[in-house]
């Protein structure tokens, strides 16, 4: 099989999501904000938190219906976008860059192995360890994955978070068991740099935040009978927050991969990859927040002009193309993830990407995934065509078939 050819740049849409959030999108940093109360009405009672709440598609403003129309169009192709009108402030967005990149490269090096080693991600069962937590070096074993990775979830932490969770574990054991303790932990924070601890919470719920709008406006953009469907399902979300740092090759692996380029193009494709080898993303929404590095995210798309959809099998294949899909300042790469393909029986896309960073600069990416709540069950929907014959899955087993055996020995793409 050979790879889709390099394809230069999609030209991404870019969707204002601002006409969903309820927050004044100048504020500058975090000093004046406040934290959403999410498990009441999802906007907590900031003085600015007036815009009415859709509940019918009559009720859509017309800039709402804008957004919900381009989403609509964005999810069933290319399943990527920029996206705008979020309220996060750029200095917030270029602090957080910053805290990953000092994380990773601020001091010499045995400065930097010190603070990364005290926070390694540990095995279940050890102390703090949950198995998924925590930093996870660069994969010296293969050329796949050459990245480093700091992970933070959402926590299940404190003898009550932990008794629930397992309770809840064990009523269904026929699923997927899992390794006990797997993600049973609370986050794991450096020495180095400091403000991370403070910083990262409330970016976390700001993003939660915006997952939200961009889950009310999909529940729309889909007209789906409940368009608060997508809302439920997230909240008390399963989220995930990664800050991945990509060194620079070594020159042996960048001579190699130059030599093999030429004689190895019937290769699976992830022989080639360096980075982050090619994968789609597992829940419902990744938020990714990127520095400046052009020509490093690569998304997977059906070519001709339009992207057909409709094509099918080797016809839809032969006509795949890697393009990048470079940082647009200010605005967050979005795509959809494998619980949303599920729900519309594929109609919306879980779209196959890659890193492929070759260039000198040390990257540093900070994707967020707004999933769903652990317990969530998604199966097709109606609207979609499903049946109660349709195969279904639990958000959790889904992820922990994704984690289990490869975090603590080699993480492997998703
Ligand atoms: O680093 C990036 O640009 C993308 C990372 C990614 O796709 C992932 O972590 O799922
Ligand atoms: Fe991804």
């Amino acid at each position: 099989m050979s790879n889709p050819p390099d394809k230069g740049q999609l030209n991404l849409p870019a969707i204002d999501i601002s006409s969903f959030i309820s927050w004044p999108s100048t504020e500058d940093g975090l000093a004046n904000f406040h934290i959403p109360n999410t498990t009441q009405n999802g906007h907590g009672n900031h003085p600015e938190a007036h815009l009415p709440k859709p509940t019918t598609a009559k009720d859509l403003t017309p800039a709402q219906r804008t957004t919900v129309t381009a989403l609509r169009a964005a999810v069933r192709h290319p399943g990527f976008f920029y996206l705008t009108g979020h309220g996060v402030s750029r200095e917030l967005m270029q602090r957080v860059l910053e805290l990953g990149r000092q994380f990773y490269t601020a001091g010499d090096y045995a400065a930097v192995q010190k603070r990364k080693r005290a926070i390694a991600r540990r095995p279940c069962g050890d102390k703090y360890g949950d198995g998924a937590r925590g930093w996870q070096d660069v994969d010296a074993i293969s050329r796949n994955d050459w990245h480093e990775a700091l992970d933070f979830y959402a926590e299940i932490d404190g003898a009550d978070q932990v008794a629930a969770h397992r309770a809840f574990k064990a009523s269904r054991p026929d699923v997927w068991p899992g390794v006990d303790g797997l993600l049973e932990g609370r986050n794991l924070y450096p020495d180095h740099p400091a403000a991370m601890r403070d910083l990262l919470p409330d970016y976390v719920a700001r993003l939660c935040s915006v997952g939200e709008a961009v889950m009310r406006a999909l529940g729309f953009a889909l007209e789906l009978r409940d368009p608060e469907f997508f809302v439920g399902a997230t909240q008390d979300s399963f989220w995930c927050l990664r800050m991945l740092g990509y060194p620079p090759l070594p020159p042996a692996f960048r001579k190699k991969e130059e030599a093999e380029e030429e004689e190895e193009e019937d290769d699976e494709e992830d022989e080639e990859i360096v980075g982050c080898g090619a994968h789609s993303d597992y829940g419902c929404l990744t938020m990714l927040l990127t520095d400046e590095t052009p020509g490093a995210l690569k998304v997977r798309v059906a070519g001709g002009e339009d992207g057909n959809q409709e094509q099918q099998g080797e016809a839809k294949k032969a006509k795949e193309q890697w393009v990048d899909a470079d940082p647009l300042p200010g605005a967050y790469v979005v795509n959809i993830g494998d619980m949303v393909e599920q729900w519309t029986g594929g109609w919306a896309t879980s779209t196959v990407h890659k890193v492929l960073h070759t260039g000198d600069d040390y990257r540093i990416s900070v994707p967020f995934f707004y999933e769903p709540a652990k317990h969530v069950v998604v199966r097709r929907l109606p609207e979609f065509g499903g049946t109660d014959a349709d195969p279904e899955v639990r958000y959790w087993d889904h992820l922990v078939s994704k984690i289990d055996g490869s975090f603590f020995r080699k993480r492997t793409s998703w």
